[in-house]
């Protein structure tokens, strides 16, 4: 419900329509990946039309064979560029700006002669000082530190061809949503809708534009380039939403920390120091509201769901590093610590501030946010008890998400050591992700950014806004009520299956519908008989023929063998994947490397080869050694998503939890099993989901449409998990 407040607040100033500090525009190029020729031709036009100044132009718009949009490996840029935009309205001085095009051109093709422009080239924009900043940033960017006068540079006619000849943009799927949902103009921005196929692109000459209308249900994501090492060790910092505790988790909640704690056990493979942020947001009106409702006082509910969180993590196998709680007194000191700095740099003051606040969204609706200008936003509340106070000003509590965003900063923290910015900053930040539904992109991509700029704190490398679960089309939400349940969900077919469920079906970045018949159909075909059968039936040959001995290293077994080139590729393109946090796209490599191992064990059907006795009899058994390799390698590759399934895999090849836990990604390469290696006794390791007997005569009896709807009862056999193993 939507209420008119006027209040006495404090703001922050000038943290995005002010003087402040610039604020990234975009960022160019990666050439190695991720956007469809169709969607970034798109997004140009969008793009062209959103920023119809002739400096925007002059990097935005296609010159003869230059990129179109010579964007966005850079951060923030979708509400960055919203800013951009209303800072060109106010300039209105085109002429100057042209003329200033030209100088940077030649300053350009200047640098470029001299070797000078590196690949990945981000461009700064404040809204009062955009010329010079503008310019200024291009020359810090391109890491030359002087800070050259304007004057200095010469006119040229040379073309954004010239200066990024052979650069691709790299684009999300999801940036494209991105735009329309912040579009100040409601301009249609024209896509053909995302598909995997097209991932992997170079701009060709041409950029064909296309008509068909984008569908809302996509995500957003935004990277910069910040350097995050921490003591000369590679740190991987990566963050879930802060959950709000008005309720308990749902599956949507479960999603993002799925997704989450896929890429944390992926990054560890790839041996970086990885530190997993998750927790619970635990102030506001709403907070209270929800607590009287449930006859509790607000720490009392708080407690009780912000448990209710971690009993689920624990379910789903999530392994968290931190898990931070906005009630922890560790954090409240961080927060006004923060608080302090933002104030002790002039950009706080004290104001009125007016709108249509929405308690559920704990945010003033914004019709026109973008449309009016953006504007300092109110860091207060008053006649709001359950906050953390603002220093010296009794009335007021700390807006919940200019308090929620620091447990990011706070969760860093050690329980036992002193509590401060500088220690908790030295400990990991900047994160490298900040892992996000595209609901709550705008405190993420343009709140949060003005904070950390106030306070002089590096940004965030990436904020990845995900697509939501829908129900009947509609975002589920706590608030809506229209969840799916989790526990449920886990109680009855294991981690395994949802974890696998959710990243491989939805891909990531855009919307998806649950359906439990899909569930089960995709979840025995893929893991209880691709993966699970092949296992089994391989140990079965090789106890009945090999008395479940390796005879021969898979690597001499495989000489000669396409196969091992081919799931060498397919390991390669899920790494990819994995980093691009292509997660469904990943899990498809991992399940085809299954079928190449099922085809090679039906053409090569070693149980007759084993029949005829002799030299067949001898390759058959080298045969399934091959295949074993093939299903410990799937088993490393598929650790991230899968967890519990990968283990039960390598426990039957012969290995300990400790050898395990200690697998990295080198692990995928050929070459892991040896011959004399003992395999263990064949056991499912993946029960498939059966309907139950009656139900599935019920299910026959259904017409075809009444039995999509009709709900499994389903008798599944629960794999064991990582820790009971
Ligand atoms: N339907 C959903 N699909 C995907 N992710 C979701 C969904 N709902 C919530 N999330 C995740 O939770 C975050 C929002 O957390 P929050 O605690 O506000 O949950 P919520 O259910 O959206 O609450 P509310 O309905 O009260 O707004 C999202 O940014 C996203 O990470």
């Amino acid at each position: 419900m939507c209420q008119r407040r006027v209040g006495n607040t404090v703001s922050v100033s000038r943290l995005i329509s002010g003087t402040l500090r610039p604020v990234t525009l975009s960022g160019i190029f990666s050439s190695d990946s991720g956007i469809d020729q169709m969607m970034a031709g798109a997004v140009a036009r969008h793009v062209k039309s959103v920023f119809s100044s002739p400096l925007v132009k002059h990097l935005f718009t296609k010159k003869e064979n230059a990129p179109a949009v010579d964007f966005v490996d850079g951060m923030y840029y979708v509400a960055t560029a919203v800013v951009g935009y209303h800072v060109i309205q106010q300039e209105k001085q085109s002429k100057r700006l042209r003329e200033q095009g030209k100088l940077l051109e030649a300053r350009f093709d200047d640098l470029m002669a001299r070797g000078m422009i590196r690949e990945q080239t981000l461009v700064k924009i404040s809204t009062s000082k955009l010329k010079d900043i503008y310019y200024q940033g291009i020359v810090q960017i391109l890491n030359l530190k002087e800070d050259i006068p304007l004057q200095s540079l010469s006119p040229s006619s040379a073309s954004p061809a010239k200066l990024f000849p052979s650069m691709a943009a790299r684009l999300n799927t999801s940036f494209h949503n991105a735009l329309c949902l912040l579009n100040p103009f409601n301009t249609p921005l024209s896509t053909k809708p995302f598909s995997s196929s097209r991932h992997s692109f170079r701009f060709s000459k041409k950029l064909p534009y296309y008509s068909q209308s984008s569908s809302s249900n996509k995500s957003l994501y935004c990277t910069s380039s910040h350097e995050n090492d921490v003591d000369g060790a590679e740190t991987f910092v990566l963050t879930t939403p802060l959950y709000y505790v008005n309720a308990p988790p749902h599956m949507g909640s479960a999603y993002t920390t799925i997704a989450a704690d896929s890429i944390a056990r992926f990054q560890r493979l790839l041996g970086k120091k990885v530190i997993f942020i998750t927790g619970t947001d635990e102030h506001g009106e709403k907070i209270a509201t929800s607590a009287a409702a449930n006859g509790r006082n607000p720490a009392e509910h708080c407690d009780l769901i912000s448990q209710s969180y971690r009993t689920l993590w624990k379910e789903l196998d999530i392994a968290y590093d931190k898990f931070i709680r906005t009630t922890d007194p560790k954090h409240e000191a961080i927060v006004k610590e923060f608080y302090a700095r933002v104030f002790a740099n002039g950009d706080i003051y004290r104001a009125d501030y007016e709108g249509l606040y929405c308690v559920n969204c704990e945010e003033y609706k914004v019709q026109t946010w973008i449309k009016s200008g953006l504007r300092d936003f109110s860091i207060s509340r008053a006649l709001v008890d359950w906050g953390i106070p603002v220093p010296d000003d009794d009335k007021q509590t700390i807006y919940v998400w200019f308090d929620a965003l620091l447990g990011y900063i706070s969760a860093l923290t050690e329980d036992n050591e002193q509590q401060n910015l500088e220690t908790a900053i030295t400990l990991g930040w900047p994160a490298s992700l900040h892992l996000i539904g595209k609901d709550i992109l705008r405190f993420h991509a343009v709140y949060w950014p003005a904070m950390l700029m106030s306070a002089g704190l590096n940004l965030p490398k990436m904020v990845f806004g995900h697509g939501f679960l829908t129900k009947d089309g509609m975002k589920m939400g706590k608030s809506l009520g229209n969840t799916l349940e989790p526990f449920e969900l886990v109680q009855k077919f294991g981690p395994d299956a949802v974890r696998y469920f959710f990243l491989r079906e939805v891909e990531f970045g855009n919307d998806g519908d649950y359906s439990e018949d899909r569930f089960i159909k995709i979840v025995n075909a893929h893991l209880a008989n691709t993966i699970g059968n092949l296992l089994n039936r391989t140990l079965g040959l090789l106890k009945k023929n090999c008395e479940s001995t390796l005879v021969v290293d898979s690597t001499i077994a495989a000489e000669g063998i396409p196969l091992k080139d081919t799931v060498e590729k397919l390991v390669e393109k899920a790494r990819t994947n994995y980093e691009n946090l292509s997660l469904s796209t990943a899990c498809e490599a991992v399940l085809e490397i299954g079928n190449a191992g099922n085809s090679y064990m039906d053409q090569r059907a070693p149980w007759l080869l084993f029949k005829q006795g002799g030299d067949s009899a001898e390759s058959a058994a080298k045969d399934l050694v091959i295949i074993l390799e093939v299903m410990r390698i799937i088993a490393v590759a598929l650790s991230p998503i899968a967890p519990c399934l990968s283990l039960r895999i390598y426990s039957q090849l012969g290995y300990s939890l400790d050898q395990f836990n200690s697998i990295t990604w080198n692990d995928t390469k050929w070459g892991g099993l040896k011959g004399g290696e003992v395999m263990a006794q064949a056991n499912p390791v993946f029960a498939r989901i059966e309907l139950s007997v009656g139900e599935k005569d019920e299910e026959e009896k259904k017409p075809k449409d009444s039995k999509k709807k009709g709900k499994a009862k389903v008798k599944v056999e629960q794999p064991q998990t990582v820790a009971e193993a």
